[in-house]
């Protein structure tokens, strides 16, 4: 269990990026859902001990992540929203060497350990060859294999399928959930369906703050009945913006369509929907931009 108490995170420049942030996530696959400039890599970065919070702890177990930054490193699998470079080193060789920077300094261990994460991540065919030739689903598979390397008990993936084909998001997603289950893994993205398909726990991150957490079958629950949908014309969105609670828009044959939070019917043309995770999603979000943020 990883428990987060408290963390702020004010940057140089005065940007609370973290705000009183408190979460409690336990084994399994966690979703940590925002937008742009929410904080979320701000709170990954901090998890990961990469940078030191303004204030707070974090605990992983008896761990105090702050204190003993090395111990946790020692069980960290982390894998950032971008590398940045890419290697002309091939697969098989960079694994090796990140092998011996976790530790692993047993020649036929780590041939085990790299084996086997290529094979799990399904890049064996390619291991030859140099990761900076790699399309973004073989690079982000490659990061998943490095992220596994020394048997990781948290494992940080950061926005993991922006950038995805869909055919490589399923194979990725696949990957995670496959050994997110005796693990902590928090994978953070602005992708609801990330979450909705893969994750028994989630939270919105937005302003620096948890806007709400749940399991995503609770918090749709939670909307049954309050989601109202209606086609209007483009002309007309900012006047319904003003009369109802629209919450998400997306365009449909020419048309765009609405879907509005009310308690009661907003109207004759407007009918019931089901709510998904994007309701929920987009009606916390448009509820946190009603409250200030903190000074
Ligand atoms: N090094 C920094 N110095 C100053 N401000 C920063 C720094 N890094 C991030 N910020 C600011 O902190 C806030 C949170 O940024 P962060 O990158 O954590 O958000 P995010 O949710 O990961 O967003 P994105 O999805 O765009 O990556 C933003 O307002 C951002 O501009």
């Amino acid at each position: 269990m990883l428990s987060i108490t408290n963390l702020t995170h004010i940057y140089a420049n005065g940007t609370r990026a973290l705000d009183d942030v408190s979460l409690e996530i336990p084994r399994g696959m966690f979703g940590l859902l925002g937008p742009n400039g929410a904080g979320k890599s701000t709170l990954m970065r901090t998890i990961a001990t990469l940078q030191s919070p303004s204030s707070g702890s974090i605990k992983f177990g008896e761990l105090d992540v702050i204190k003993e930054p090395e111990m946790l490193r020692r069980t960290l699998g982390y894998l950032p929203q971008d590398f940045g470079v890419y290697p002309r080193v091939s697969a098989y060789d960079m694994l090796d060497h990140m092998a011996i920077l976790k530790g692993i300094s047993s020649g036929k261990e780590r041939k085990d350990t790299v084996e086997t994460l290529l094979n799990q991540v399904n890049l064996w065919n390619v291991r030859k060859k140099a990761i900076a030739g790699f399309s973004g689903g073989m690079r982000q598979r490659f990061g998943i294999a490095q992220a596994l390397i020394g048997n990781p008990q948290l494992i940080i993936v950061d926005e993991p399928t922006a950038g995805l084909d869909p055919e490589e998001r399923n194979r990725f997603l696949n990957l995670l959930a496959e050994i997110g289950e005796n693990v902590v893994i928090i994978l953070s993205t602005h992708i609801v369906e990330d979450v909705a398909d893969l994750c028994p726990r989630m939270a919105v991150l937005a302003g620096g703050r948890i806007q709400l957490e749940g399991a995503p079958q609770d918090l749709i629950g939670s909307l049954k009945g309050r989601v109202w949908r209606t086609a209007i014309e483009k002309a007309e969105l900012e006047d319904y913006r003003q009369r109802y609670e629209v919450i998400s828009t997306r365009l449909f044959a020419g048309r765009t369509l609405i879907h509005v939070l009310s308690d009661t019917s907003p109207g004759a043309a407007f009918e019931p929907v089901s709510g998904n995770l994007e309701d929920v999603y987009f009606s916390t979000l448009s509820a946190s931009r009603r409250v200030p943020a903190a000074a």
